[in-house]
């Protein structure tokens, strides 16, 4: 019988990290093989299943990536930026597809991930579920079918912990809206308006988010004209979207040829 591929989980206590841990455990089609914490963290060298309030799980959390990396066919990564880019180099010496879920990457992060992903397998979006990658489609041919004289904003909501803005999906919403009428987001981007702000500048496109409470994601795309008004939706309740959208990345990895993946490869859309 083949083994399972295994996957390493950074960002282990996080609200993903836990996630992911607890999809791939009870996955047939993967095993969990290592999960990793920062330096200091009180969950280095114990047990994951115990630290997350179960049974043992078998896996002891490290602060090492490498010699967890070595170990594994996949790394699945919710972490933050500097994070990333660091596991990106070291996923890519270990050969292992790197999922990336972590928002908030600036442009030199997407260079230093673009640069590791000549030499390895990367999947990276900002939404790893079915429905918002639809979206996203969806977005991008609503856009396409409308002029300027249709308005249009993103408008998104987040948990109180949120660090990022606008988050990455409401980025790819953005995006996909741009490509649909043919300029270039960071052309048409106007985010947090705030004070006097003038009359909206037809062709842009607007960004506004909300934080608070335990929401999980909520994202509304508005195409707004005179008289009339589009709003396409997308409400995440459960973040187990996210993480099994990231496990079929990382099997979806296996075997592909070194390159910088998105969602909308592996889903097929
Ligand atoms: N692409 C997607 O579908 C989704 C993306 N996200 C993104 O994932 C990221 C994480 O989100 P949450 O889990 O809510 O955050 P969180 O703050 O609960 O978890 C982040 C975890 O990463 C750990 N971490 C940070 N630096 C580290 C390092 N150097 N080594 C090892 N671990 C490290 C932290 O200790 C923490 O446990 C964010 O950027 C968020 O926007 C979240 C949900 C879905
Ligand atoms: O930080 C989160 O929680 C989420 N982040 C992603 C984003 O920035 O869009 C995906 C999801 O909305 C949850």
């Amino acid at each position: 019988m083949q083994t399972l591929p295994g996957l390493v989980v950074t960002g282990a206590s996080g609200r993903m990290g836990q996630m992911l841990i607890r999809t791939i455990a009870a996955s047939d089609k993967a095993r969990l093989a290592g999960c990793l914490e920062r330096p200091g963290h009180a969950w280095v060298g114990r047990d994951v299943g115990e630290c997350m309030g179960g049974g043992p799980l078998g896996v002891l959390v490290t602060d090492d990536p490498l010699e967890a990396f070595a170990q594994a066919q996949g790394v699945i990564d919710f972490t933050a930026p500097a994070a990333t880019v660091a596991f990106a180099a070291l996923a890519a010496q270990a050969r292992a597809v790197h999922v990336i879920g972590t928002t908030g990457l600036e442009p030199e992060h997407i260079a230093a991930i673009e640069a590791a992903a000549r030499h390895a397998v990367i999947v990276r979006a900002g939404n790893m579920s079915l429905g918002v990658n639809l979206l996203v489609r969806l977005t991008q041919k609503v856009a396409q079918a409308l002029d300027a004289d249709w308005d249009i904003e993103v408008v998104e909501a987040h948990h109180r912990m949120k660090v990022d803005a606008p988050s990455g999906t409401a980025l790819m919403l953005g995006q996909a809206a741009a490509e649909g009428r043919g300029v270039t987001l960071e052309q048409a981007m106007v985010s947090g308006r705030d004070g006097i702000t003038g009359a909206r500048e037809r062709g842009t496109i607007g960004f506004s988010a909300i934080r608070g409470g335990d929401v999980v994601g909520e994202h509304d795309v508005i195409f707004a004209a005179d008289g009339e008004r589009i709003v396409l939706r997308h409400l995440a309740t459960d973040r187990t979207i996210f993480a099994r959208g990231a496990l079929k990345a990382a099997l979806w990895g296996q075997g592909q040829k070194p390159g910088h993946y998105d969602m909308m490869d592996v889903l097929g859309l």
